[in-house]
């Protein structure tokens, strides 16, 4: 097959690319309420981007091309960013370039639906293999997206608003009905969603109705070339030469995160007043470092934090630094006794992991996936409140082991602290790998593409399409089934000599011999369905995939769970593609 031909493969198919056989070629990758290009750690840029980021470039590394879709949030932002070979970042314009906050943006979901399916529309038929959506935003837009497209839609949540609200920090807002119900509509309509941790799987399934076998799990990774072991004095006096003033002989507290009540970096500034009030001797040598921006509900008042310092009175050792990246975030870690992460939620936490690949211990709260990321006893504890009573204990038996009555530092504490060791946490990161997230998301994205052919074939109904020449291509009879519009079709292209490639159950590529113009292979099935929801109904409660018909016929007595009843006729690509010629 020519180079110039891309085979979609999938189910089975052929892959040109090292990303393995019923890959993807080439996946569009929404990721709209922030860019993958946008410094971590301030705003609404955080883990998601890095996970953007780091995977987008490791598969285009293993031939998958990969285009990331994100709002322009400037006027500078040129339309395309070629990042490395086989990654583009496209900055598609959806509403005012600035002034938008997360909130404001479900008002700009048509206009950036728009601007991604016109790029795609310059485009041959099936362009795209896949659609992954980040955040329930851009699962908005890759609902959509699949369909229009008729290409698998694969999704990651990175966070869930029904378990964000099930552990508010005191005051903050709850996350909105419109998020809880958008969310619900991508879990319903996704091939396949990605949770983080099997906890985050779970939390799919209970609290979202997920279908289970739709889950996948795939842990985050860490930069290992980046976030690597090093001497704690040798970071110290980086640090101290980029200006950062430390004691001598410190011992240093950090927080690292976007600065929201979620992160709950106060618990942090409260244990280590109370660090300081159970030991005053200890203020010559406490540093407690902050590095990060506001962001979300944090932005109201960006300078909560500094005023708080100010209340315990602990502005002395607290230390406010912007967000950073790679070597100077690395020396961060490096140069800190403890990294604390005590949030309210994490659906995994970055932070933890990138500080134990630097070899220095976490206290994260029990919460979310930080009880993947941290080993407690061996890499770090994990804290099961935020008392800063408790904080205050776990800081100080991992970070002054030596220290503290019976009162200040459990016994409990104080023997899970004493397994802790920088070479456990070392080798704990080292489990994690983005490349390893790599293969989990590849791994979801074969799935994703069987389980979309397979709700194409399930649906039922009479296939026509029409070559590469405009001859028409039709299955037996109207009522044949699926799987016989498609030996049709084979049988069809096998007597007119043209070499095809099955893509998914659903989809064909062919190459077609000539002048070198596109033509179109392409391909309808349409049917009728009982019921145009998804969702499983409690009348007839099998849970269908994406693109297949629900068992519900809408008629069905004590029929509920259906959105709509009405019979509907669905028509969508189950085969297609388009061939060049070199
Ligand atoms: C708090 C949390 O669970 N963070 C996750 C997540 O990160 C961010 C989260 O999804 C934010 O949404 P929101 O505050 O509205 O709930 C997004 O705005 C940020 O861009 C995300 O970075 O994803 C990380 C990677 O999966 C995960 O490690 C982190 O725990
Ligand atoms: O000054 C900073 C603060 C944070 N980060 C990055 O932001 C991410 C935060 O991810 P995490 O999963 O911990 O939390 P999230 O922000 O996604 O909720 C991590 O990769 C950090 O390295 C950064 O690059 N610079
Ligand atoms: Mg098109």
């Amino acid at each position: 097959m020519s180079d110039s031909l891309r085979v979609v493969t999938g189910g089975g198919g052929r892959s040109a690319t090292s990303a393995g056989s019923g890959s993807p070629r080439r996946v569009a990758l929404l990721s709209l309420h922030t860019s993958p290009l946008e410094q971590p750690g301030t705003g609404d840029a955080g883990g998601m981007n890095v996970y953007v980021l780091q995977t987008a470039r490791r598969l285009a590394r293993r031939g998958v091309e990969v285009e990331v879709f994100t709002r322009a949030t400037s006027s500078e932002h040129p339309p395309l960013v070629r990042v490395e070979p086989g990654l583009l970042v496209r900055n598609i314009i959806a509403g005012p370039f600035e002034g938008l906050g997360k909130n404001d943006l479900p008002a700009q979901l048509c206009a950036f639906a728009a601007g991604v399916l016109r790029v795609e529309a310059r485009h041959e038929p099936g362009y795209y293999d896949l659609v992954h959506s980040h955040y329930w935003l851009s699962g908005q837009v890759g609902w959509l997206a699949r369909e229009r497209m008729g290409a698998p839609l694969v999704h990651t949540a990175h966070t869930l608003a029904r378990v964000k609200n099930a552990a508010l920090a005191e005051g903050e807002p709850a996350e909105p009905r419109v998020r809880v119900i958008g969310e619900q509509q991508v879990v319903d309509e996704a091939d396949r969603l990605v949770a983080n941790t099997s906890v985050e799987a779970e939390q799919l399934v209970r609290l979202y109705g997920a279908d289970p076998a739709a889950v996948v799990t795939v842990e985050p990774g860490v930069d290992l070339d980046c976030f690597t072991p090093g001497e704690r004095s040798e970071a110290r006096r980086t640090l101290r030469a980029a200006g950062v003033v430390l004691p001598p002989d410190p011992v240093v507290l950090t927080f690292v995160g976007r600065i929201q009540p979620l992160k709950a970096p106060d618990v942090l500034l409260r244990a280590a007043a109370r660090l300081l009030a159970e030991e005053p001797r200890l203020r010559g040598r406490l540093a407690v470092l902050v590095v990060g921006g506001p962001s979300g509900s944090g932005l109201q008042e960006p300078e909560a934090l500094q005023k708080l310092a100010g209340e315990l009175g602990i502005t002395d050792v607290v230390t406010f630094l912007p967000p950073r990246s790679g070597a100077e975030l690395a020396d961060v870690y490096r140069a800190s006794d403890v990294v604390a992460v005590p949030s309210h939620n994490e659906s995994f936490g970055l932070v933890a992991l990138e500080a134990q690949a630097c070899g220095t211990p976490v206290v994260a709260a029990d919460v979310g996936g930080l009880s993947v990321a941290v080993v407690d006893g061996s890499t770090g504890l994990l804290v099961p409140s935020h008392a800063p009573e408790d904080w205050a204990a776990a800081l100080r038996a991992v970070a002054l082991p030596a220290t503290g009555s019976p009162d200040e530092v459990p016994e409990s504490v104080r023997s899970r602290a004493a397994g802790v060791r920088p070479e456990n946490a070392v080798r704990h990161a080292n489990d994690f790998s983005w490349d390893r997230t790599t293969d989990g998301l590849l791994r979801a994205y074969r799935q994703a593409a069987l389980a979309f052919g397979r709700g194409v074939r399930d649906a039922g109904g009479a296939g026509t399409g029409t070559d590469g020449e405009g001859r028409g291509v039709s299955s037996d009879a109207d009522g044949s089934s699926p799987e016989e519009a498609v030996r049709t079709v084979e049988r069809t292209l096998r007597d007119r000599d043209l070499d095809f490639d099955h893509a998914s159950p659903g989809r064909f590529l062919v190459r077609l011999p000539g002048n070198g113009s596109n033509g179109r292979v392409a391909g309808s099935w349409s049917g009728a369905t009982g019921c145009s929801s998804r969702r499983s109904c409690a009348a007839a409660p099998t849970r269908t995939r994406p693109g297949s018909t629900t068992s519900c016929s809408g008629a069905t007595p004590g029929c509920t769970g259906c959105t709509t009843r009405s019979t509907r006729t669905v028509t969508s690509t189950w085969w297609g593609g388009w061939g060049r010629t070199p």
